[in-house]
């Protein structure tokens, strides 16, 4: 047995760490947060926000370390994520899975306690809706895995709503759609320069199933709709003139990428797509926040 000395301990902490995913989980608790200042006029209060962040973070964190943890075999055949430490051994089965249900435990208690009931069921069920029905059900599959599993990575701004109001509004519905429309250009555009990966772990991706050409099509036709469901905010009369410049030159971007990607496919330009994709949702709910400050109706 290793002994328990401080490097290890921080070699450990360390490993753990990255099978959260943080960079992902960051971005999925700042659209939480989006969520809960837009549910109520004025800023919510800070305590409940803070349980709210830290309940949604430990959960979605944990989501991703199942998701590690069932995963390490194909982990270990891809490039991208064979450094993982499930996937390299260095972390056992055992350790993981007691650090995930320590966190899921510990963000179900945040929101049951100091939330409310409907946003612990909701967190809970988007939880279950990754790390069990897209990652051990849909992943392996169907190519359309991402597609019906992206309604897990769209939850945060209904949890971050219902945390603030304890229902869930038609605004909130409608940055659900924002996020769930653009997770296939996000994955698609990856899955794309990531195919070899993706054949080598013998995942159903798109670009493998259906070939580079359909999946180039698919991604510039979801960044259209895309580009058609972030007016449903204005449509609402939820946001304002600088959510709609925003989303202007966001879309215009993103449809410009995805567009070039087609006519001409090359590995950069879709790596050039994949980072746009997290540019776009980080800026898109930037401005629904600057929207709020700066609040320049469009109409009377
Ligand atoms: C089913 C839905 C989704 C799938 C399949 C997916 C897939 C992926 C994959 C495979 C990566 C890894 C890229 C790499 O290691 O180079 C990634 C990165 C990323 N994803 Fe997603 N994603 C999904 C939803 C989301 C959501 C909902 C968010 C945030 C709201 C998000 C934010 C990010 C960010 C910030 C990164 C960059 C992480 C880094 O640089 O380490 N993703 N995504
Ligand atoms: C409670 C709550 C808000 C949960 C959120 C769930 C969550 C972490 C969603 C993000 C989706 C995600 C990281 C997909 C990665 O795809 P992948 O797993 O196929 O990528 P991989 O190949 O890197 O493992």
């Amino acid at each position: 047995m290793t002994a328990l000395t401080a490097p290890s301990l921080r070699r450990h902490a360390a490993a753990l760490w990255q099978l959260a995913k943080p960079k992902v989980v960051a971005l999925i608790v700042f659209c939480a947060v989006i969520g809960m200042v837009l549910a109520v006029p004025g800023w919510p209060g800070p305590g409940r926000m803070l349980a709210a962040t830290l309940g949604i973070a430990l959960v979605a964190g944990a989501a991703a370390m199942i998701n590690c943890l069932v995963e390490r075999t194909i982990d270990a055949r891809m490039r991208r994520t064979a450094r993982r430490a499930t996937a390299s051994g260095e972390l056992g089965m055992a350790e993981t899975l007691v650090v995930a249900l320590a966190a899921l435990g510990l963000g179900m208690a945040l929101l049951i306690a100091l939330v409310n009931a409907l946003t612990a069921w909701l967190t809970l069920a988007t939880f279950a809706g990754y790390a069990i029905v897209y990652t051990l059900l849909l992943k392996p599959n169907t190519p359309q895995n991402i597609v019906i599993g992206g309604a897990s990575g769209a939850m945060p701004p209904i949890l971050g709503w219902a945390a603030m109001t304890g229902e869930v509004s038609a605004m909130a519905m409608v940055l659900f759609l924002i996020i769930y429309t653009w997770t296939p250009p996000h994955f698609w555009a990856l899955a794309l320069y990531r195919r070899d990966d993706y054949a080598r772990a013998g995942l159903p991706m798109l670009p493998l199933t259906h070939g580079q050409p359909f999946t180039t099509l698919s991604i510039l036709l979801y960044t259209v709709l895309l580009a058609a469901v972030t007016l449903l905010p204005l449509a609402l009369q939820a946001a304002g003139a600088v959510y709609l410049l925003a989303i202007l030159l966001l879309n215009a971007r993103f449809v410009q990428l995805a567009a070039r990607l087609h006519r001409h496919y090359a590995d950069d330009s879709a790596r050039r797509c994949f980072r746009w994709s997290i540019q776009f949702l980080t800026w898109l709910f930037a401005a629904l926040l600057l929207d709020r400050v700066f609040f320049l109706p469009l109409s009377g």
